[in-house]
């Protein structure tokens, strides 16, 4: 006889095994922790010199589950997908640039694949439901209860065992409407608080964005206040699915680089299940993108870099991959005072 075919089961088969997924979270390792910073204390700098990458070193630790944490093999994940909220035009670029990139990706031509390969991290693509656009949310919700599990579930299954560092982000023609539709939905203010050019919108073209975002808002009002069906009716697949890679990584014990606002505001509603929930997440910087600081604030993610960017791909998450380099080589490769017979403070 044949052997039967496996039978395909969703990770996440209803909204409730997420829900509780979501809540049922790993904490951090408070044993590697601080056997991190105790040998912090013992290195040849005056304590607290190195600001950040000593932060940057016990938080790896304590994500990671290990003392001596590794960088061994980092992944940059991109999750495209595509929006049918541009039928409003909301973005200044047609839709088909989102699987024109992801070719592109794919042949080496774009920003992260160089950025990748200077911070050593494997990149990997994943075009989430084919790149099949969502429903225009602006008269229903983005998408079906079975395609957002879908598409969390194909996030969460995107994140390898073995990783060391996840940074994670996207491309999606139109996805900065509805990241901003997310903010606007979960933390309250005008949709022009969190509307911004996207890529390259003018004031006009803002100000439409932020009518579209509103009339969308209005027409979900019944559900706003639910962070997963706000995820479900303003987001989009690849923002799912980045929800659900952040879910995967802290069940696997991997620490996550957080790219840029769409990044931000896909992995909010985690935060509104679980306050520490995005506590094995590190923003990489501070996007250009008008409301992106307002919710890095709003969610108390300090950005690790302010560089005026404003591309996504997972361009700022991997850029601050020789940053955690940094902070490691530092915590492993430096003499204590004893070792170098440096005199200690008096
Ligand atoms: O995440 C960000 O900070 C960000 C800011 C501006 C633009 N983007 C990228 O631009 C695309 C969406 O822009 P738009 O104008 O089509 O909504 C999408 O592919 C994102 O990766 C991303
Ligand atoms: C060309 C292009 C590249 C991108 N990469 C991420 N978002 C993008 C949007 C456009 C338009």
């Amino acid at each position: 006889m044949p052997p039967l075919s496996p039978v395909t089961r969703p990770l996440f088969p209803d909204l409730l095994s997420l829900r509780t997924a979501c809540q049922t979270l790993p904490s951090p390792d408070t044993t590697s922790q601080q056997a991190i910073s105790d040998r912090d204390a013992t290195l040849t700098k005056p304590p607290g010199s190195l600001g950040d990458l000593e932060s940057l070193a016990a938080w790896l630790g304590a994500w990671q589950h290990r003392a001596s944490p590794k960088l061994d093999h980092v992944v940059s994940l991109v999750f495209a997908g595509n929006h049918g909220v541009v039928a409003q035009g909301v973005s200044p670029w047609p839709q088909d640039v989102t699987a024109q990139m992801v070719l592109n990706f794919q042949h080496g031509g774009a920003a992260i694949n160089q950025l990748a390969r200077v911070a050593e991290a494997e990149l990997k693509v994943v075009a989430v439901h084919n790149l099949e656009p969502t429903a225009d949310f602006t008269h229903q919700a983005a998408m079906t209860d079975s395609a957002f599990l879908d598409a969390v579930s194909v996030g969460y299954a995107s994140v390898p065992d073995n990783c060391d560092l996840l940074c994670l982000g996207e491309m999606g023609i139109g996805n900065t409407t509805a990241a901003a539709a997310l903010a606007a939905a979960l933390f309250g203010g005008e949709a022009s608080l969190w509307a911004g050019k996207g890529t390259g919108l003018d004031d006009a073209g803002v100000r439409h964005k932020a009518q579209v975002i509103e009339s969308a808002l209005k027409h979900h009002a019944a559900l706003l206040s639910d962070p997963l069906a706000i995820a479900q009716a303003l987001g989009g697949y690849e923002l799912a699915a980045m929800l659900g890679a952040t879910l995967a990584a802290r069940h696997k014990h991997i620490p996550v680089l957080l790219d840029g606002f769409v990044c931000t505001a896909a992995v909010a509603p985690l935060a509104k299940l679980a306050p520490q929930a995005l506590a094995h997440t590190w923003l990489s910087h501070c996007s250009a993108e008008a409301g992106h600081a307002r919710l890095a604030q709003a969610l108390s993610l300090k950005p690790l870099l302010a560089l005026g960017l404003r591309l996504g791909e997972t361009s700022g998450a991997t850029l601050a991959v020789p940053i955690i380099r940094a902070a490691l080589a530092c915590h492993t490769g430096m003499a204590t005072f004893q070792q170098a017979a440096v005199s200690e403070r008096a």
